[in-house]
């Protein structure tokens, strides 16, 4: 399994660039986090991919001074590793240590301290000029040729589509995007051709917030034919972007519209239909869970399905941080939440990756999922309007708080703080998809996903709910009746072991379990609690070889003295209302035997 040192946490840089000083290569030193300023550098060396990292050797234009530039897990941009998408890069407030190779290092932790020079990215930043202080080379020297005309571009943009060049078609309408802006005098029609074809782009490259703004910024409002169909296509995009979004009430607006442009368009009647279906389940947490179901499959392992809270509500929870309440009661086995993945990655997926970390901070060594943590990343880069709701979860490192901050390159994440956010609320769903096979996962590529709302669910070995999961559809019931009020629990880890259950809370999950349970087995004292796991272990072992379907009445009885002798080291008294998990196993196999001898009179 790949490592990672999870090092002190630092902060990303939040200054815009324009306002950072230059810094020379041999003003570098040893680490140190240069804060207020900026390296420009060239890449000069081909880029060596490892599993978590990407680095490459870079040089600065004036001295000519060479650095290895590294980049940590987050270092893909639209699918393109971002050492390789360019040759010159601005580093914001470059870090400089060593490289867990004992290598001199620029590391980068924060995508947004990495910028990308001019090029095919089609950002607008460009390099500081070599007259400036610093005296750093200017961008254009490595910069792609400059397209004319915004026609030009558009039919570059076209081309590179066409051929699934995806962040190039991006690069080229924006690059004409701004030949429009700069031209007063530049035909208006050109500009919504730019806009409505990048909306295309950003949709497939799941930059839904930037799909809506140039789906809206392409419409023309024109009554003819000809723009009509063209801004029913703008609609459509939009709209796409508002369904993938969960935005339903938004995008059934927009697939109206869409209609009323061009009412025999089946796409718009259809997704019309959709959206209304997923209205409903938010409304109503009805789902036609057989359907979705049938929907899925190893290839499409995510549920076309809206998400339903209704009866929850999030509230503070005394000693807990945050909880999950209920705002009405519920009967056991009725929906408490129904919610739709903010992000999952399945084992069987590419970007499935699990690393072993230490964490310097307490000296621990855990699994963490890494595939995750990089997804989440991505798709808060791609979607700005999604980063409060995941920076509100709970994380020990605060970072730069849960605030969007927008600078000229993007937003600006702190990943060590998705990184501890990961590390506390993220779940593991299993294999779920239709029709795979239980056994293809294992610790390294398991299945990890992170739900908003159910993160904020506390855990209590004695929950009144319980978890399933449909695709990566997380359907939570009422495991017994909840009161209006009432906090939703769920149990985090279900080992009847309660040392080796108190140990996983607090190495996963940083705390010490208080709940009724947990008090009556700590009282128990260890040599109590080690009888009563050596009398279970015997029992299910036993439970294990014997069929109780055709159990002999010998066995019986022999299985009724396991459960009894088990049962002897519970306290009447300490254990009133609570359950004897110890028991579970053995109990379930004399339930199982004693129907069929039942059945058989
Ligand atoms: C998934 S989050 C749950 C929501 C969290 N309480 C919040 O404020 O957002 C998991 C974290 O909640 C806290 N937590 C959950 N259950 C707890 C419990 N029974 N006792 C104490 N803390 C708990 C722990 O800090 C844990 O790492």
């Amino acid at each position: 399994m790949t490592a990672l040192a999870v090092g002190c946490p630092y902060p990303p840089c939040t200054v815009p660039t324009r306002d950072l000083q230059p810094i020379r290569h041999s003003e570098l030193r040893m680490d140190t986090h240069h804060r207020g300023r900026v390296l420009t550098l060239r890449r000069i060396a081909p880029v060596v991919k490892l599993t978590a990292r990407s680095w490459t050797v870079t040089q600065e234009s004036s001295s000519g001074g060479t650095e290895r530039l590294e980049v940590i897990l987050h270092r893909s941009n639209h699918g393109q590793d971002i050492l390789e998408s360019e040759s010159m890069f601005m580093v914001k407030e470059p870090y400089y240590t060593l490289s867990d190779q004992g290598d001199p290092t620029l590391r980068i932790d924060h995508p947004s301290d990495l910028v990308v020079c001019t090029g095919s990215l089609g950002n607008d930043i460009s390099c500081p000029s070599s007259g400036e202080p610093g005296g750093a080379v200017a961008a254009t020297a490595f910069a792609a040729p400059v397209t004319n005309t915004a026609k030009e571009c558009k039919d570059e943009g076209n081309a590179a589509l066409k051929q699934r060049a995806l962040p190039r078609a991006l690069a080229k309408y924006t690059n004409g995007l701004q030949l429009v802006a700069k031209d007063t005098a530049a035909n208006g029609s050109i500009a919504c051709d730019l806009h409505r074809n990048r909306a295309y782009v950003n949709l497939l490259l799941n930059r839904l917030d930037e799909a809506k703004a140039d789906g809206t910024a392409s419409l023309t409002g024109i009554k003819d034919q000809e723009h009509q169909d063209l801004d029913a296509k703008a609609y459509f995009r939009t709209g796409h972007a508002a369904y993938n979004l969960g935005d339903f009430q938004e995008a059934k607006s927009l697939f109206e519209e869409q209609q009323r442009l061009a009412p025999s368009d089946r796409d718009a009647i259809a997704y019309l239909r959709k959206t209304e279906v997923r209205l409903h389940e938010q409304a109503t947490g009805e789902y036609d869970f057989r359907k979705i179901r049938a929907g899925l499959s190893k290839t499409a392992p995510r549920a076309d399905a809206a998400s339903f809270d209704r009866n929850t509500e999030v509230k503070k929870s005394p000693g807990r941080g945050h909880g999950l309440f209920a705002t009405r009661d519920m009967d056991v086995g009725e929906i408490v939440l129904c919610e739709k993945a903010f992000c999952v990655v399945w084992g069987h997926e590419d970007e499935a990756l699990t690393v072993m970390t230490y964490d310097v901070r307490d000296d621990m060594i855990r699994g963490f999922p890494a595939g995750l943590c990089k997804a989440i990343v991505q798709k808060v880069l791609n979607n700005p309007s999604q980063i409060e709701k995941v920076m509100d979860l709970y994380g020990d490192y605060q970072g730069i708080g849960k605030h969007l901050i927008m600078r000229d390159s993007g937003p600006v994440i702190d990943t060590f703080k998705v990184h501890d956010i990961v590390a506390r609320n993220a779940f593991g769903p299993g294999p779920v998809y239709s029709g795979g096979p239980r056994a293809e996962e294992d610790v390294r590529n398991a299945s990890t996903g992170l739900w908003i709302r159910a993160s904020y669910l506390n855990h209590s070995c004695v929950s009144n709910s319980k978890k399933e999961y449909v695709g990566d559809l997380m359907v939570l019931r009422a495991a017994r009746p909840i009161g209006a009020g009432e906090e939703i629990t769920h149990s985090y880890n279900e080992s009847g072991d309660y040392d080796a259950r108190t140990a996983a809370l607090k190495t996963t999950w940083g705390f010490a379990c208080t709940c009724a349970l947990c008090l009556a087995e700590k009282a128990d004292g260890t040599a109590l609690r080690t009888k009563r796991r050596a009398l279970e272990l015997e029992a299910d072992a036993w439970a294990e070889v014997e069929h109780a379907a055709k159990a002999k009445r010998i066995s019986i009885v022999k299985a009724r003295c396991l459960a009894r002798s088990i049962n002897d080291t519970y306290e009447d008294v300490r254990y009133n209302g609570l359950p004897r998990t110890a028991l579970l196993r053995i109990r379930k196999w004399l339930t199982e035997a004693t129907t069929r001898d039942l059945a058989g009179c």
